[in-house]
């Protein structure tokens, strides 16, 4: 039960959020499915096709709009004002307008699964063309040649090349968007999902003069009309004569229409209207770079850098015009290692008039681009050394952000439990620094922070900083902190002794069962930075620990 309920409490808007999303798609390809079996301007071309016309058609509709909408989750600056529009609202719901990748991400899914129906409709409207050609359908079935195969229908016209085109990039997109793809090899992922603009250039080529055809002269000639011995007109406009006993077109079996054929009918290709589906996001998404682009063309001066331990650098730039909140992050960029790259970092510490307007973060070499930032900022082989052996220049570096986060709600929460793996404590010593400097009003009274570290040098510098805000901070809000150490034992003890210090991993089933009973009646955030699998046991916990009186409502943050 608890569990349900949590997960309920938790997702249950983004449940109900992707049902309705589902629900409109399911209309939009209903209604073009209909539009398509019952327009009388499809019913020479629905005689051909059957029902693989109309899912075609539905497909494709449910495809244009996914792949309007795709767009707008990734419009970073549309979504913080959007996210500073929600302020008002309660805090679990506002949490989704920062959680839009996982939208993202859903909408690639039914894009895909959009798809995949769209090409096996094909496939059977190919067949059917190649099969149902007869020489009386000379003008609704383009492909006229007798000998026509579905090898020519795919590899020589321009939907079929274009569809092939796209099958591949789309395969490319997903395959680099796993997750294990984007955690090993990010820029592989980076790299191959610009090829979402070729995707948008080949889709509004790929329905431009097909093969599907729609009647034109319907007020002319209603399908199923009687055809007389007058003479009446082809698409050509040349003269028929001898109708009766030298029919040109099979008419469909429609009864309702009891009239007279005045023309013969004339078909023309049914219009492509991806452009007008992708115009309005696009549109959007390329403000938003642009915007995006402008705030992030100047050049920064990294002011200092230090050693936290063996693999962490600090930095800190002097940044006088931007607004950060502490739990936000930014994007970076060093023009010496790499024009295009941007990678995200979390604050450590906030600009702000108390501290002179200088931005901390704390880089982790952890790949190519990290690896080269940190032996440009700290050049020596070991990068443990001290101030004075500081570089005399320091690359040249630009700022993108702020970003919105979840991480940000922390001290909107009466009380906050804040999980930490290595690196991912840099959130919430942005808020604990925040917090104890400018001295501000906030909802916090208790915050429970979990810290595991595997690295001793690391331990020794976060165990300093927390030590130091919960003392500064004891008089407004209580502070409780446990220090995980899962790095060598022998090391640890010798070197610490204090109660809030452990060895190994936590059981976070009892400290989510021991904060349960200490904070009865109240809704808890909850707050997780670290390793992927640290994090979904967190989330597993919230949900299980989530009852009618106490909620856990999870938070996290991975790049
Ligand atoms: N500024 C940045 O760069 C930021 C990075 N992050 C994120 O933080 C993540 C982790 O950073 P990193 O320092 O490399 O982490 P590490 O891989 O070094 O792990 C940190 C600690 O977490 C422990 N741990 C791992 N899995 C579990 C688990 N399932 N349960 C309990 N403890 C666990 C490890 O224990 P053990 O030694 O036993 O494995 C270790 O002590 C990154 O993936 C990144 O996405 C977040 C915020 C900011």
């Amino acid at each position: 039960m608890g569990f349900k309920l949590g997960l309920c409490f938790n997702n249950g808007i983004k449940y109900i959020f992707r049902f309705i999303w589902c629900t409109v798609c399911g209309v939009v390809f209903w209604r073009t499915y209909v539009h398509y079996r019952d327009g009388p301007q499809y019913i020479y071309l629905h005689e051909i096709l059957g029902s693989w016309l109309c899912i075609a058609r539905g497909s494709a509709a449910v495809i244009n709009i996914n792949c309007a909408i795709i767009l707008l989750p990734m419009c970073q600056c549309l979504l913080r004002l959007l996210y500073y529009c929600a302020r008002k609202v309660n805090i679990n719901t506002r949490r989704y307008t920062i959680n839009t990748k996982v939208f993202h991400i859903f909408l690639g899914y039914i894009i895909l699964l959009a798809a995949a129906v769209h090409i096996t409709a094909h496939v059977f409207n190919a067949i059917n063309f190649c099969e149902k050609y007869h020489s009386k359908y000379t003008n609704v079935n383009p492909f006229s040649k007798e000998k026509t195969t579905i090898f020519n229908i795919v590899f020589a016209t321009i939907p079929g090349i274009t569809g092939i085109l796209m099958v591949f990039i789309l395969l490319i997109l997903f395959l680099t968007s796993l997750q294990f793809v984007r955690q090993r090899v990010f820029n592989v992922f980076w790299y191959s999902h610009r090829l979402f603009i070729l995707l948008y250039v080949v889709m509004m080529i790929h329905g431009y003069k097909g093969p599907l055809r729609k009647q034109l002269n319907i007020e002319y000639h209603r399908p199923g009309c009687i055809q007389t011995t007058d003479n009446i007109t082809d698409s050509q406009n040349s003269t028929i004569t001898g109708m009766v006993n030298n029919v040109t077109y099979i008419e469909p079996s429609v009864t309702s229409w009891n009239t007279t054929c005045i023309e013969a009918p004339k078909f023309g290709h049914i219009e492509c209207q991806t452009w007008l589906w992708l115009c309005v996001p696009v549109l959007l998404y390329c403000c938003d770079i642009l915007y995006r682009l402008v705030r992030r063309s100047t050049s920064l001066h990294i002011s200092t850098a230090k050693s936290i331990c063996k693999d962490i650098v600090e930095i800190s730039l002097n940044v006088d015009n931007l607004q950060l909140t502490a739990g936000q992050y930014v994007f970076i960029n060093c023009s010496t290692i790499s024009l295009l790259e941007w990678h995200p970092f979390s604050v450590v510490q906030v600009p702000t008039k108390t501290n002179g307007h200088i931005l901390k973060l704390w880089i982790k070499s952890a790949g190519d681009w990290t690896e080269q930032f940190t032996k440009k900022v700290m050049p020596q082989d070991s990068i443990l050394f001290n101030e004075e052996n500081l570089p005399v220049s320091y690359p040249e570096v630009k700022v993108d952000g702020p970003y919105c986060s979840s991480m940000e709600h922390i001290s909107q929460y009466k009380v906050a439990v804040c999980i930490a793996g290595g690196v991912g404590i840099t959130p919430f010593i942005s808020h604990l620094i925040y917090l104890e400097e400018n001295n501000v009003n906030t909802e916090i009274q208790y915050i429970y922070l979990h810290c595991i570290v595997r690295d001793k040098t690391l331990l020794d510098n976060i165990t300093s900083i927390v030590q130091h805000c919960s003392y500064k901070l004891g008089h407004s809000m209580r502070i409780k902190y446990d220090i995980y150490y899962t790095g060598d034992e022998k090391f640890y003890k010798h070197t610490t002794d204090v109660e809030s210090f452990h060895t190994g991993r936590p059981s976070f089933n009892k400290i989510f069962k021991d904060i349960r009973q200490h904070q009865r009646k109240n809704t808890i955030g909850v707050f997780v930075c670290g390793p992927t699998s640290m994090c979904d046991t967190v989330r597993r916990e919230c949900h299980i620990n989530t009852g009618f009186h106490t909620k856990f409502v999870f938070h996290k943050e991975t790049f």
